[in-house]
């Protein structure tokens, strides 16, 4: 994908349903007894191999564009698939379905592209194993292929060494077949659409402070059913975010991305533009289907470097790659710290947003936990590898719209992870 400098960005957008509340809306859907409808669905490839797993698991969903539609069976209702689960490039489905699958009376294999097969599974099978579960890698320690075989499991306490929604999720999920309560306790809050949307479909969880550690903590205890809910999916900030990026780094632009779901817990985007003196105001704030929403208006705006670390970085995590581009774009230095997480991310994206960054001009150092840019309020074209990373396409894609010169995506058609539709939005002339 060629990229050549665009401005005058103007007008209205829409970005596509959020991938993380779009995949959980398959799998409690699918646990659920009774019909759930779905609407904004996000049909990036990621949720369709969530909606592919269910489907080999004896669920039938039908998909009418955006809106789909399940028809669960139960917590207890699915059944052993013939063969592999295809879980293609998407960490979300592989971390939740260890969980899920570690509650259920039969075995089933996962496995990945190469990406996804090298990411560490290590993380969700430790507690898993804690609680019981048997989950074995077949080819490399701590990576998919894995396969989990069925064992009875006894609620814990685990303390998680990372602020991942994918770990807590996967604990959290065992814990609806466990015995006994479960309890995750996480070093800062990550994303909390397991413990709003497990709620709304009938689970006994509640989320708090851990009284031994004062760190957030959510418990769930031993489930019976789930029951069918309706769901509207807010549009994704972290699709958002790019809309977000060209609108304050583009010249002479004001735009208007509607919809957008802005759950404090995936805000950080917001407050990290506002930080660096970018003009953004939250418009006609809403609540959809139990999620807050607004719609978002930028404009062209001068932005100053700063420091982005600590309880921050999990509420802003996927949109780091495109951070560090208007931090490039802007004047004086922003620290990224406390991201050491971007490193098992569909690449190293401290790696792969250093690389590409430096090809393109900028200062920019990589770190042990994230990164450092000097500002120079300036960009080049550059050939960018993308590694077949989608946040990475999309990143750089909104650098070349302000570099001088042009931009060759490389395998930009990986965008169809969690943004099908992103080349034909209206950013690119
Ligand atoms: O739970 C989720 O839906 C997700 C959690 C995040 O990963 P971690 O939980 O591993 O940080 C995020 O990067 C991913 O895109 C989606
Ligand atoms: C990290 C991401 O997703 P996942 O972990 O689900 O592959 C992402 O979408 O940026």
């Amino acid at each position: 994908m060629i990229v050549r400098p665009n401005g005058h960005l103007r007008g209205i957008y829409s970005v596509p349903g959020d991938k993380s509340v779009s995949h959980r809306s398959v799998m409690f859907g699918a646990l659920a007894k009774g019909t759930t409808h779905v609407t904004n669905f996000l049909t990036g490839a990621d949720c369709l191999s969530t909606i592919d797993c269910f489907r080999k698991m004896g669920i039938a969903i039908e998909e009418n564009g955006n809106e789909i539609t399940i028809h669960g069976k139960g917590l207890r209702g699915l059944s052993k698939p013939e063969t592999i689960l295809d879980v293609g490039n998407s960490g979300t489905t592989t971390r939740l379905l260890c969980g899920l699958l570690s509650g259920q009376d039969f075995s089933a294999t996962m496995s990945g592209d190469d990406s996804l097969n090298s990411r560490p599974m290590g993380r969700v099978q430790v507690p898993l194993a804690q609680m019981g579960a048997e989950l074995v890698s077949l080819e490399t320690a701590g990576c998919a292929p894995l396969q989990v075989n069925p064992h009875p499991l006894t609620g814990i306490r685990y303390v998680s060494p990372v602020a991942s929604a994918q770990v807590k999720s996967a604990v959290l999920l065992a814990g609806l077949y466990a015995q006994g309560e479960t309890t995750v306790v996480e070093p800062t809050l990550s994303r909390n659409h397991t413990e709003l949307m497990l709620k709304a479909f009938g689970a006994d969880i509640a989320a708090g402070v851990d009284a031994e550690t004062g760190l957030p903590c959510a418990t769930v205890q031993p489930c019976a059913e789930l029951y069918a809910q309706d769901i509207q999916v807010p549009s994704d900030i972290s699709s958002a975010a790019y809309f977000m990026a060209a609108g304050l780094l583009a010249k002479d632009s004001c735009l208007t991305i509607q919809n957008v779901g802005t759950n404090p817990t995936r805000a950080g985007m917001i407050a990290v533009c506002q930080q660096m003196g970018g003009n953004v105001e939250l418009r006609n704030p809403r609540l959809a289907g139990g999620e807050p929403i607004a719609d978002i208006q930028v404009s062209t705006s001068k932005l100053y470097g700063i420091t982005i670390g600590g309880d921050l970085i999990p509420t802003l995590i996927d949109e780091i790659p495109v951070i560090a581009v208007m931090a490039a774009m802007a004047e004086g230095t922003t620290i990224i710290k406390d991201a050491a997480e971007l490193k098992v991310k569909e690449t190293n994206r401290i790696d792969t947003v250093v690389s590409n960054l430096k090809a393109m001009g900028a200062d920019i150092t990589a770190t042990d936990d994230g990164m450092i840019i000097h500002g120079t309020g300036k960009l080049h074209g550059a050939t960018i590898q993308s590694h077949l990373d989608h946040r990475i396409a999309m990143a750089f894609a909104i650098a070349g719209l302000v570099a001088e010169g042009e931009t060759a995506i490389q395998d930009a058609h990986c965008v169809d992870v969690s943004f099908p539709t992103f080349f034909q939005t209206g950013l690119f002339a």
